[in-house]
């Protein structure tokens, strides 16, 4: 018998020292639990996402101190921990420190190396670098290694032995997409157990949350463990990590699967917590748990964005917000969700009516914040916007080139950005400033893909958290706060019927059943295709589909949308390149001085989806097919 603790904790980023201390203290909890090993995550001491901080000595030296504590404490029992390993005397290719993301396995107070290793821990082999991921800026891998002392990669990944009750264990050890090999030519995993001795596999891993990737983890992990006939513990950390641009939850669900593929050991998402697990395995198994908690999508998005938000807020030691409250739907599922992570009397809701603001909403707005019990209050926003408009069509500028003065003159197209900017930048960034709070930027995805929001105006805020989510998820998540988390109508029913709107100008008058340009229903698809496809669509791709009728399967909205919403050609293609322009032109510039979004999907905007502000480009296909529908 054999007892193992698979930690699942939550990691702060670029903190060694405070890691160290939380494993110190689940270290010597397993051993009054007596177990034999004790397992923590890949980077477990310095954390992932720490951007160009590795390239600090100094804060490289403190990882390898905190390594070393973490080796002195593994008497009676095996420690298996993530940290970065640091080879002094060598360079990576950039120049720096040859750093390695390693695994180090310690008994006995003293680390152990694999068969043949010319270092004490093991190297992870494959290095994601794709999305958020940058292991290849950083570290030296496995394959690189065997280039370098001219040998086969396979012979760099070998087995660990530990003997436990004083018997051998082989363990297979690798580091998160080590797994994940399906795009690679080797599979560390296969390599590990090919000769049959392997006992165990270990996975410790960085893996971020994303939709439906806990379906994936399993798939993945359950095959390798069938396809090998051996048990396999994967462990994931927990906590939130960024990059500046775009932040990431760490659900955890560590599994332990057994050799038959099935789920042993399941440890609930977002929890940090010690898991035991007895080995050989018992039978009784924890599929359904794990299958069952990854139903429902907006329930997993809830649970994503309140632990990411509420962790964000410790980490920037944020306790209030406030949040501008139209009565449209974006602003009052924030002010809902907010209300679930920090009390309500800490969240002030302000609503700022302008001329255009009908009563509807307004009266809206009012029944949330009593609803949720939040500080709520009305800041009229009419007179500083004609203040400033009289101010521009008054001041004369005067020209170098010219004896006479330049008189501005206001469009309505001018006078809606003026209303955003007065409700962000002077109203919400002034209370907040005035309170000691942040403010909230509540864009969907969907106008964070176009634009379709003022720069310096609503655009900004400390946090986008919901700038992940298409706006019928937002709808989703609206329904399910009602229905599930508050089981009342906090979210009054009419927000969520009325028509989306700026009511920024006459033709957006929600009463009117007016609102925004975009059509949901159709353009969250459309713009998801531009961003969350793998092979990013285009408009070519998305011209030929319209032609050849497979346009909404492949986007995979309602059948019928695209008829409904476009009498011809001509008007499809418009709408197509109206939208791509906004999506690969100024859109790009308004995310580049976006707040940190946080992360949910398979592609987030920020750090996560990589962009540079260009001109729109339309392929040569693309141009053809167009002219082939409407000449030139
Ligand atoms: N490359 C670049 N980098 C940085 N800035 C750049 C730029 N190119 C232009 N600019 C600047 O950007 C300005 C234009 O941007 P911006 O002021 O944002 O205005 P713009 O993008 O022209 O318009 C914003 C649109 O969003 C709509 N909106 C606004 C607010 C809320 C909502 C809602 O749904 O509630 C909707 C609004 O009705 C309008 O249709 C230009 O005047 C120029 O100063
Ligand atoms: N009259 C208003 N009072 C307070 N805040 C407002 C007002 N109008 C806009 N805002 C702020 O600007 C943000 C952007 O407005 P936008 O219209 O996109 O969102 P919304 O009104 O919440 O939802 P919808 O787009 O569905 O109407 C809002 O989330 C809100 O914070
Ligand atoms: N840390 C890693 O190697 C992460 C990559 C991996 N595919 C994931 O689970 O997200």
């Amino acid at each position: 018998m054999m007892k193992i603790c698979s930690c699942q904790f939550e990691v702060e980023a670029g903190q060694p020292a405070k890691n160290l201390e939380k494993i110190l203290s689940f270290i010597k909890e397993a051993k009054k639990n007596n177990a034999d090993i004790i397992i923590f995550p890949e980077m477990a001491v310095p954390g992932y996402f720490i951007g160009d901080t590795w390239d600090s000595s100094s804060f490289l030296r403190d990882c390898e101190y905190c390594g070393q504590k973490i080796i002195a404490a593994a008497d009676g029992i095996a420690i298996i921990f993530g940290n970065v390993a640091v080879d002094w005397h060598k360079r990576n290719r950039d120049g720096r420190q040859r750093k390695y993301n390693a695994l180090f396995v310690a008994q006995n107070k003293q680390l152990l190396s694999a068969e043949n290793s010319v270092y004490p821990f093991a190297i992870k082999t494959l290095h994601p670098n794709y999305r958020e991921f940058d292991d290849s800026r950083y570290f030296y891998s496995t394959a690189m290694l065997a280039t370098e002392l001219k040998k086969d990669v396979r012979e760099l990944i070998k087995p660990f032995t530990l003997f436990i009750k004083g018997k051998p264990l082989v363990i297979g050890c690798i580091l998160c997409e080590d797994g994940w090999n399906d795009d690679y030519p080797i599979s560390p995993i296969d390599i590990l157990c090919a000769d049959k001795k392997t006992d165990i596999i270990f996975n410790i891993s960085a893996s971020p949350y994303t939709l439906g990737k806990n379906h994936k983890r399993h798939r993945v992990f359950s095959r390798h463990a069938q396809m090998n006939n051996v048990p396999l513990v994967y462990v994931n950390k927990v906590g939130i990590q960024n990059n500046g641009k775009t932040i990431y939850t760490f659900d955890g669900s560590s599994t332990v699967y057994a050799a038959d593929g099935s789920i042993a050991d399941y440890a609930m998402p977002y929890q940090e917590t010690a898991r035991y697990i007895e080995f050989p395995l018992k039978k009784e198994v924890a599929q359904n748990l794990a299958s069952d908690i990854e139903k429902d999508d907006i329930a997993c998005i809830y649970k994503a964005l309140t632990y990411g938000i509420g962790k964000f807020l410790q980490k920037i030691h944020m306790k209030k917000v406030v949040i501008g409250i139209s009565g449209g739907i974006d602003s009052a599922v924030a002010a809902a969700l907010y209300s679930r992570i920090i009390s309500p009397e800490n969240i002030l809701l302000v609503n700022m009516p302008s001329v255009y603001n009908s009563s509807t909403t307004k009266d809206l707005a009012r029944e949330l914040a009593e609803n949720l019990g939040c500080a709520y209050a009305v800041v009229p926003i009419q007179e500083s916007v004609d203040y400033t408009i009289r101010q521009f069509t008054e001041t004369k500028i005067h020209h170098a080139s010219s004896d006479i003065p330049e008189q501005l003159k206001i469009t309505s197209f001018t006078a809606e950005n003026i209303q955003a900017r007065d409700r962000s930048a002077r109203v919400l960034a002034g209370l907040a400033a005035a309170i000691g709070a942040g403010f909230t930027c509540n864009a969907n995805k969907a106008e964070t893909s176009v634009g379709y929001s003022t720069l310096y105006g609503d655009q900004s805020g400390f946090l986008a958290a919901l700038a992940d989510l298409w706006k019928y998820q937002i709808y989703g998540l609206a329904l399910y706060l009602n229905k599930e988390i508050y089981k009342k109508d906090v979210i009054p029913q009419a927000v969520i019927d009325i028509v989306p709107s700026a009511e920024l100008s006459a033709d957006q008058n929600v009463d009117e059943g007016r609102g925004d340009p975009i059509k949901y229903p159709y353009h969250d698809y459309l713009f998801r295709s531009f961003v969350e496809r793998w092979d990013k669509a285009t408009p070519e791709d998305i011209l030929l589909w319209y032609e050849n009728g497979s346009l909404e399967e492949k986007l995979g909205c309602r059948p019928g949308l695209v008829k409904e919403y476009f009498t011809d050609p001509t008007d499809f293609i418009n709408d197509l390149e109206h939208w791509w322009n906004l999506f690969s032109g100024m859109a790009v510039a308004k995310r580049i001085q976006a707040p940190p979004i946080l992360a949910v999907s398979r592609r987030a905007y920020g750090f996560d989806q990589r962009e540079a502000q260009n001109t729109p480009y339309y392929t040569r296909r693309y141009r053809e097919v167009r002219q082939h529908f409407i000449g030139k």
